[in-house]
């Protein structure tokens, strides 16, 4: 499956960017659910969407101009209700998840998604309007690592999950890292926080116990902080919430010495440039972004899609964003997929088989980042 000589095509149409094996650590998977599979399940279940067709409903859920953090997290009410609290829907989109990324060229994906979202049983409040049903967190986690692992084997591309936290829902957190316990290395590797960041001065008791506890029992952990927050988010996710990777981190910059700090330690900063366009958290002006520094420094980043059903986009879209405007040369790109699989949340062992696996692809010695 892996190709010798991979990047020449990388900017050319998308079966050709296949021959440039990448890795992903940023997506939500509620963010990226084929506008079809929204559609089928409303209909079925007999619920209200915006639109019934896919046009019609892209014009609703997906956007291409910037709007604040909180008007895109608005997005998701318009078609969550299709899918949450469904069996046959939970596991279909996480299966459907793998197969699109395969298509992308991307090899080893960490998916990210909040358990109690996709409920409608054992949650306090019930989610997107839904009526008490029987479809528990923990049989979310269940039904997607099924999807998640149904995918690996049909797709031939290697998938694992996180947990969220929701900065607005505490009392969900401690849930939330019992089930990365539960399922610990069962698809599951790791913990995030995320959600509305300008919520609170401050992190909650709820989130700040779990991700104690999530230390204690050798669970990973990422959180989004400095996305559009200011770097003291940042820095309490590094001190409080003992965060290995940071979800975007733009705003670091605010903060030299927190900069200077963080990479040194080498910390690692999962970037979605698109995402950061559309949400608002960067200037619109793709030459003054962040990422430009980030490379400049040789920071440990990666470049991700984060919701590419709201951002109508494929991995291709990043990297392209990166080329045109911030200069992104081959070796960039490969650096950039080393960090990611150097930053991953697997065991070891399968950490340094995927990173053989591109060391070869991309024809260089092992241990050469
Ligand atoms: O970019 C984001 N920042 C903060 N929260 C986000 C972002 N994208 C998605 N989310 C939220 C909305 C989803 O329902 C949730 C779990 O995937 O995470």
């Amino acid at each position: 499956m892996i190709k010798g000589n991979l990047y020449c095509c990388l900017f050319l149409n998308e079966p050709q960017l296949q021959n440039f094996i990448m890795k992903e650590l940023h997506v939500h998977l509620d963010g990226a659910i084929k506008p079809e599979t929204i559609l089928y399940f409303g209909k079925k279940r007999g619920i209200q969407l915006p639109a019934n067709t896919v046009s019609g409903l892209l014009q609703h859920i997906s956007y291409n101009k910037p709007l604040t953090l909180t008007q895109f997290l608005d997005k998701f009410a318009h078609y969550m209700p299709a899918i949450a609290g469904d069996r046959d829907a939970v596991r279909r989109v996480a299966y459907e998840f793998v197969g699109m990324k395969a298509r992308e060229g991307i090899i080893y994906v960490e998916v990210r998604y909040s358990p109690h979202l996709l409920a409608n049983c054992k949650v306090d409040p019930i989610p997107w309007g839904q009526k008490e049903g029987d479809l528990t967190p923990d049989e979310v986690v269940h039904l997607v690592n099924q999807g998640l692992q149904d995918g690996e084997r049909d797709f031939h591309i290697k998938a694992r999950s996180i947990l969220c936290c929701m900065r607005h829902m505490p009392n969900w957190s401690s849930e939330v890292v019992e089930l990365c316990k539960k399922y610990h290395n069962n698809s599951v590797v790791a913990i995030d926080l995320a959600g509305d960041e300008l919520l609170k001065a401050e992190t909650d008791q709820g989130h700040r116990k779990a991700y104690e506890e999530a230390e204690r029992c050798g669970i990973h952990r990422t959180v989004h902080a400095g996305e559009v927050g200011p770097p003291s988010v940042i820095k309490e996710a590094v001190s409080l919430l003992k965060a290995e990777r940071i979800g975007h981190g733009y705003h670091v910059m605010n903060d030299p010495v927190l900069y200077k700090e963080l990479l040194d330690k080498r910390m690692h900063f999962e970037t979605c440039p698109w995402s950061s366009n559309l949400t608002g958290a960067c200037d619109p002006d793709f030459k003054k972004h962040p990422i430009i520094q980030f490379r400049k420094d040789q920071a440990n980043y990666s470049l991700n899609t984060d919701d590419p059903l709201i951002f109508n986009s494929t991995i291709d879209t990043d990297y392209k964003i990166a080329k045109k405007y911030m200069n992104f040369t081959e070796e960039e790109f490969k650096r950039v997929n080393i960090n990611a699989a150097q930053a991953s949340f697997l065991p070891e062992r399968e950490k340094n088989e995927l990173l053989n696996k591109l060391y070869e692809a991309y024809g260089m010695a092992p241990n050469k980042s």
